[in-house]
């Protein structure tokens, strides 16, 4: 049985080709042997309510083409005596959907007594005429064979015919084409970009012909948009299911395809931006900016909330092991303006912004963390890849929103990770976008300290920064960051407080001799002895995992592995691991810049 349906599939397709090709019989052969073809099924199938279904809609569906097709016949060859549904339906009263403008106008109903018929808008007609220009083709059919998008005969055929939008053009002003096309203007069948608010110019086709005639549309160039928005745009879908050949006074089925699409998407509810917040719920910055929900920056701002702003640093300054002069520094640079912004004000107005600069893994996020988190501040964690756009203009914007975006949270710290990415050097290598990236960075740093005039409530935001680079920077930037911070290799007692750290969660064999360990340690960073703990910590399981041969049998014994406490020889073990990080000559450069530079 299905494959007489896919055969008969194949032909009606095959027909719906040969009348986009303007080979009108051929394809009406092929309608009229598929119907009977598949009306002798339908019958044997009565039994079978699916495949019935399936087949009776196949059938409605081809005599629809099939009349159509008919009535393009007898067009191209002059004859207008169809009798099939087009008649029919354009001797109906004006059905009540119709504008009033419509009803009421004696020559618009006066022209409804006869079909209305496209004379010179036939449908696949542009095959058969000569001396046409392709602007007044275009016009006629806005849907240009050479311009298709689709070459589904199918989509073609009913794309063309239904006289729906084919989704490029919206067309606004097809707010009163509810009513039967036909009877209101046949020239809309086509043409969807008509402005169908001038259906008293456009209704009679005599009239058309006239020098009054608006000029002919550029097929190029949209409708302005309408101005009359009281009535709700008629999606493309239900322009779609205008179907000049059914009366749309009957309401038309669902397709099954549209009610399929009827389930909930929680998912959309989530969406920044989609959903207003419900009382008691923190009101985002994006709230603020589009209290209707949803603006034109709606997708940066959602990047930069989901992206950038970190709500939990949970960094506490005594979880990071020594660098006291960094502390002390940040403690009173931007601490202390946060809880005392009074003191703060004239000479003694809080810095723009801290430059923490010293060799990889040295804890320098940490403090910045730290800072977030002592002084209970907003936290924005940038890096210069979540400021980077590869369109033309948002990276600037992104700096923009970002700023702003601080301010609202106010008090707010800023944090630009690895900011020689961002603000190196000026030079004549720059691209534009880099540039201006810079540029507004400069700005809004300006913008966000200084010592607040009387009255006016300041919105604490600071800018940190960290860097390996310090050398890179432009210095216009280095400016602003006016407290310039050293953060050096951990030392003896560091890295002594390091291990500490790191281990206090473990098991450790009283035969550990830190100091020695310590010293094997010189030249590492931060990062690198967290590295030899965790590689450390790995070697009894290890060990374990060789001794009982197998790891389905271990992982019955997890809590054995977890106690065995850490040895010297798995430090020893680690370290041959685990290799620092810095090269010393790295270190001799920070101290120069530090002297120049430096304003700890
Ligand atoms: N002073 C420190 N105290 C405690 N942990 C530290 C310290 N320095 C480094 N660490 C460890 O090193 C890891 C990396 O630290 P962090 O990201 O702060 O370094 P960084 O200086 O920002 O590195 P980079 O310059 O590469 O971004 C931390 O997660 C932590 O485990």
């Amino acid at each position: 049985m299905s494959s007489i349906l896919e055969s008969a599939k194949g032909i009606i397709k095959e027909a719906r080709e040969l009348a986009y090709l303007g080979k009108y019989p051929e394809a009406i052969m092929k309608f009229k042997s598929q119907i009977d073809t598949l009306s002798q099924q339908l019958e044997k199938n009565k039994g079978d309510e699916l495949l019935y279904q399936e087949w009776s809609k196949l059938v409605t569906d081809i005599k629809e083409e099939l009349d159509l097709t008919q009535i393009l016949f007898d067009f191209t060859k002059g004859n207008s005596n169809s009798n099939f549904e087009l008649n029919k339906i354009a001797q109906q009263q004006p059905s009540p959907q119709k504008p009033r403008v419509v009803q009421e106008c004696p020559e618009f109903q006066e022209d409804n007594r006869q079909p209305r018929l496209p004379f010179n808008q036939i449908p696949f007609q542009h095959h058969h005429r000569e001396n046409t220009s392709p602007r007044s083709k275009a016009n006629q059919f806005q849907i240009s064979p050479p311009k298709q998008k689709a070459q589904d005969p199918d989509e073609i055929f009913f794309g063309g015919l239904r006289g729906g939008n084919d989704g490029k053009k919206p067309n606004s002003n097809n707010n009163n084409n509810n009513g039967n096309n036909l009877n209101q203007n046949p020239s809309n069948y086509f043409n969807n970009n008509s402005n169908n608010n001038n259906n008293n110019n456009n209704n009679n086709y005599n009239k058309r012909q006239t020098n009054n005639n608006p000029p002919p549309k550029d097929p190029d160039v949209w409708d302005p948009p309408s101005k009359k928005v009281d009535k709700p745009k008629q999606s493309q879908k239900d322009q779609k299911s205008n179907n000049i050949f059914k009366p749309q006074a009957q309401p038309q089925p669902q397709p099954k395809s549209n009610q399929r699409r009827e389930y909930d998407k929680p998912w959309k509810n989530n969406a920044v931006g989609e959903k207003k917040p419900t009382e008691g719920q923190r009101k985002t910055f994006h709230d603020h900016v589009y209290p209707d929900g949803r603006g034109p920056d709606s997708d940066l701002i959602q990047m930069i909330e989901r992206e950038v702003l970190d709500l939990t640093p949970n960094v506490s300054f005594e979880q990071i092991a020594e660098l006291e002069l960094a502390k002390d520094t940040l403690q009173e640079a931007v601490l202390l303006p946060i809880f005392m912004p009074q003191i703060f004000t004239g000479i003694r107005r809080p810095c723009k912004g801290v430059l923490l600069f010293g060799p990889p893994g040295t804890g320098k996020t940490m403090l910045a963390k730290a800072v977030a988190t002592t002084g209970k501040t907003t936290f924005f964690n940038v890096s210069a890849c979540t400021l980077a756009s590869k369109w033309k203009g948002e990276s600037e914007k992104l700096v923009r929103l970002l700023f702003e975006m601080a301010k609202f949270y106010a008090p707010s710290t800023i944090f630009f990770d690895e900011i020689d990415a961002l603000g190196s050097k000026r030079g004549d290598n720059d691209g534009d976008s880099a540039r201006k990236v810079k540029t507004q960075m400069l700005i809004e740093m300006d913008g966000v300290s200084g010592a607040a005039t009387s009255g006016e409530e300041r919105k604490t935001v600071m800018c940190l920064a960290a860097t390996n680079r310090p050398w890179d920077l432009d210095e216009a930037l280095i400016r602003r960051l006016e407290r310039r911070i050293y953060i050096p290799l951990p030392s003896d007692t560091g890295r002594k407080l390091l291990f500490e750290i790191n281990l206090n969660s473990l098991k450790l064999s009283p035969n550990i001799i830190w100091d020695q360990l310590v010293k094997k340690c010189d030249g590492y960073s931060g990062a690198d002895i967290a590295n030899v703990c965790r590689e450390a910590s790995m070697l009894p399981m290890r060990r374990k995992l060789k001794e009982e041969g197998g790891f389905q049998k271990l992982q019955q014994k997890y809590e054995d592995i977890s106690n065995v406490p850490l040895e010297q020889k798995d430090f020893d073990e680690a370290l041959k691991i685990v290799n620092k990080s810095v090269s010393t000559e790295y270190l001799k450069e920070y101290e120069n810049w530090m002297k120049d530079f430096g304003a700890g």
